[in-house]
């Protein structure tokens, strides 16, 4: 689709009055906003909900606009955001534009596709090892949960590389369900900004977790700090990170980048990465040629950096289960001043919702887009897409540090189940996502592991 846009010509959103849309909202909002979005079909309207009223953008070519060619105009801020400044502090995820600047400057380098290959050896071995606790249970013919398995191998994955070996079992043992009791009453305070912090369901675990979390983190700054070491891990590099005049960073800056980035890189992989197993159920085919591949590619060996060239229909598979499921289905934007987008007037102090779940789902841009089919993401068919058609990650300044990562660890830790065990799902198989934070399965998937070689 080709869109020229406007600056001149001056358009009115259509507007989506609450008493009309509070029943579908009530019964299941994810359903009511795709409704909305394909009534829009791309173009900007106006969704009334009592309190806030953002304007939901979805269009590739106005999402262009807003996260990158304007992003100064359209800040991450607003109640969608703050809630997460007390977990955040002024590391990449909070903070001011200025303190964001100087860790996006410190971070982007660390994360680059040639450092994170650099990191594919450890990763590998310790996704192997993760892997190898499912054994048990695959021998046994003992159901396991999809996603807590995810949860698990990438909570594994996620600590060897962000500290390497300067954490201890009783530290991660600690830091486990602090986050997850976080995380869990973060929902609400992104649902409910303007409830009193004495009322807010789940306070008194979340300040409980978030003390954890600083005793742990601001203990390893205190060890480390002044020596780090020469290791490739997330902690080395943030402890040696200098300011742009060269001096050292606070240990606060430190512990607000570990933290966010903890934050943002382990709950994100491991719900996308549960989504694999329900697709690959719903879809016998598409799990045919990926364990073909896998088979031929990694055989009954042990996962290894080397391996991942030859996995392109792995990559594929993950791409399009991000399309169907892009966990951060959701990030607004806030108007710093007012302005338009294509003749559509924005406010300043309005919110933008800026959804890649509602993008990814609208017709005018994908074909067949309900479909899970991961030869869209074939070399010859993605070229000529618009940037914005897919943007799982993001786009403009704030895209995701965590992509290249991501991607490394959703190939290996595919490729090493799948090359032990095949996925037999034991009761319902989830189809649609339940809207929280992120875009989760709407219940839990058990499943039996039957080992390669073993399959009727
Ligand atoms: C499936 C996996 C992931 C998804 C879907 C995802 C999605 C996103 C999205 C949509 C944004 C942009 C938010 C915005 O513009 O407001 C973002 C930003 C970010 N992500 Fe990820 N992410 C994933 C994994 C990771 C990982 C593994 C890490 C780090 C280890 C990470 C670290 C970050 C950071 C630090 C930012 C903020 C960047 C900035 O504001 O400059 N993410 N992510």
């Amino acid at each position: 689709m080709s869109v020229t846009v406007s600056t001149t010509r001056s358009r009115k959103p259509k507007n989506f009055p609450l008493y009309r849309t509070l029943p579908g909202f009530a019964r299941d909002p994810l359903k009511e906003l795709e409704r909305i979005s394909r009534a829009a079909n791309g173009e900007i309207v106006r969704l009334d909900l009592g309190i806030v009223r953002p304007l939901l953008v979805t269009r590739p070519e106005h999402l262009q606009i807003v996260l990158r060619e304007r992003s100064d105009d359209y800040a991450r801020d607003g109640i969608f955001w703050r809630p997460l400044d007390d977990l955040m502090g002024i590391g990449v995820l909070g903070g001011t534009s200025e303190s964001w600047a100087t860790s996006r400057r410190v971070l982007q380098p660390v994360f680059t596709a040639r450092n994170v290959r650099a990191l594919t050896g450890r990763l590998a071995d310790t996704i192997n090892e993760a892997v190898d606790e499912l054994d048990a249970a695959a021998q046994a013919g003992r159901p396991v949960q999809a996603s807590r398995e995810m949860a698990r191998i990438v909570n594994q994955t996620v600590v060897r590389i962000f500290f390497g070996g300067k954490i201890g079992p009783a530290e991660i043992g600690k830091l486990d369900p602090a986050f997850e009791a976080v995380i869990a009453s973060l929902a609400f305070r992104v649902l409910l900004p303007f409830m009193p912090e004495t009322l807010m369901p789940r306070g008194r675990s979340y300040r409980a977790g978030i003390r954890a979390i600083d005793e742990v983190m601001y203990g390893l700054v205190e060890r480390y700090r002044d020596d780090p070491g020469e290791d490739l891990d997330i902690f080395t590099a943030l402890c040696r990170a200098r300011s742009a005049e060269g001096s050292g960073l606070t240990d606060k800056w430190v512990r607000d980048n570990l933290v966010g980035m903890y934050a943002a890189g382990t709950e994100t992989t491991a719900t996308a990465l549960s989504w694999l197993w329900p697709l690959l159920c719903h879809h016998p085919d598409v799990a045919e040629r990926l364990y073909e591949e896998i088979d031929r590619v990694v055989g009954g060996d042990r996962v290894r950096p080397e391996h991942l060239e030859g996995l392109t229909y792995t990559k594929q598979v993950v791409q399009e289960l991000l399309r169907l499921y892009p966990v951060g289905w959701q990030f607004p934007r806030v108007a710093v001043r007012s302005g338009n987008i294509d003749g559509f007037p924005v406010k300043k102090g309005q919110t933008l919702l800026i959804s890649p779940y509602l993008t990814h789902h609208l017709e005018s841009v994908w074909d067949r887009p309900h479909e899970f089919d991961p030869d869209r993401f074939a070399p010859e068919r993605a070229s000529g897409r618009h940037r914005y058609a897919y943007f799982p990650f993001g786009g403009g300044p704030h895209q995701c540090v965590g992509n290249h990562l991501f991607h490394i660890e959703a190939q290996l830790i595919a490729a090493s189940v799948l090359s032990r065990y095949r996925p037999e799902p034991v009761g319902p198989v989830p189809s649609r996502p339940g809207m929280g934070r992120t875009l989760r399965l709407e219940h839990e998937l058990e499943m039996r592991l039957v080992p390669v070689g073993e399959r009727k």
